[in-house]
C-alpha cells in the first residue's frame, strides 16, 4: 500500500539529506521517482543538502497541481512510482491534498520533508495539513542541538543578529554559524526556553561577557 510519508524536524536537521537519500534508494531498486522543492536557498529548481549533495528538481509554485501532473504523465505513458517533497512546509493546503489524493487514488508513494513551525512558532499551513494527513510522521533522528546543549526544537530568525518575532513568513535563509558580521537575515535552531527569551547564541555570549556590576549600594 502506498503511503503519504511526513519526514520533519528543525531547519539544519537533516531533512534534505534524507530526501536526496531516500531518492537514491528508490531509484537504485528501478523506482521512478520525480523530485519537487520550491524556494530551495540553492536556486529555483534544485534541491541542496549542507552535504553538498544537490539533485534536479521540479520548481513547485502556486498554482502547480500534483494531481494534474501525475495524471496527465500517466496518461503520456510515462511511469511515476514516487514523489519526494521537500520544503513541503511552503505547499499551499490544497497542494497537500493533492498529494494525499495521489497516494490514494493511484498507489504512488510520497515523501515529503518539511520544517513544522516558522519563526514567530506557529505551524506553517502546509505542515499542518501534512500533520493531518500524512500516514506516518517521523521526526529526523539527528538531532539539531541549541547553543545550550539541549535538543533545539524551535527555529529562530534574526535581522543583523537580533532575534526577531515579526516579518513575512518566508524568507529564503540559512542557519547563521556566528558569521561575523552577521547576514541582514538568518535563522538559528533554539530550545524552546531559549526561543521563548529570544536567547541566541550572541546574545548569551554578550550577556555573559557583560561586566558584573560593582557592589556598591
Ligand atoms: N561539514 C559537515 N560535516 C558533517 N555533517 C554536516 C556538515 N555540514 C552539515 N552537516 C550535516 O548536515 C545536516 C544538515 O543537512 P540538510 O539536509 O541540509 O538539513 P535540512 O534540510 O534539515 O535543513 C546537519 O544537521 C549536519 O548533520
Ligand atoms: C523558520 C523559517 C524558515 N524559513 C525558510 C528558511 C529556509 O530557506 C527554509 C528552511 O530550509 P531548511 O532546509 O529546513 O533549512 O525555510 C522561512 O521562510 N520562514 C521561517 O519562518
Amino acid at each position: 500500500m502506498a503511503e503519504l510519508h511526513f519526514f520533519t524536524g528543525t531547519m539544519d536537521s537533516g531533512k534534505s539529506t534524507l530526501a536526496l537519500q531516500t531518492n537514491h534508494n528508490h531509484a537504485a531498486r528501478g523506482r521512478v521517482g520525480r523530485i519537487f522543492t520550491t524556494h530551495d536557498r540553492a536556486g529555483a529548481a534544485v534541491l541542496s543538502s549542507r552535504l553538498g549533495l544537490t539533485h534536479d528538481a521540479l520548481e513547485v509554485d502556486a498554482d502547480f497541481d500534483f494531481w494534474k501532473y501525475v495524471v496527465d504523465t500517466l496518461t503520456r505513458g510515462g511511469r511515476i512510482d514516487y514523489l519526494i517533497c521537500d520544503e513541503a512546509q511552503f505547499y499551499a493546503p490544497e497542494q497537500i491534498d493533492q498529494l494525499a489524493k495521489v497516494v490514494d487514488e493511484l498507489q504512488i508513494d510520497v515523501f515529503a520533508f518539511g520544517i513544522l513551525t516558522d519563526f514567530r512558532t506557529a505551524l506553517f499551513p502546509g505542515s499542518a495539513r501534512l500533520v493531518e494527513l500524512a500516514d506516518r510522521m517521523n521526526v529526523l533522528q539527528v538531532e539539531a542541538l541549541c547553543w545550550c546543549g539541549k535538543r533545539a526544537t524551535h527555529n529562530a530568525r534574526t535581522e543583523n543578529g537580533a532575534m526577531v518575532v515579526e516579518g513575512e513568513v518566508i524568507v529564503v535563509g540559512d542557519v547563521d554559524q556566528a558569521d561575523e558580521p552577521p547576514a541582514d537575515v538568518a535563522y538559528e535552531v533554539l530550545c524552546r526556553q531559549h526561543h521563548r527569551r529570544r536567547l541566541t547564541a550572541a546574545r548569551a555570549k554578550a550577556v555573559s561577557l557583560a561586566p558584573e556590576p560593582l557592589p556598591f549600594g
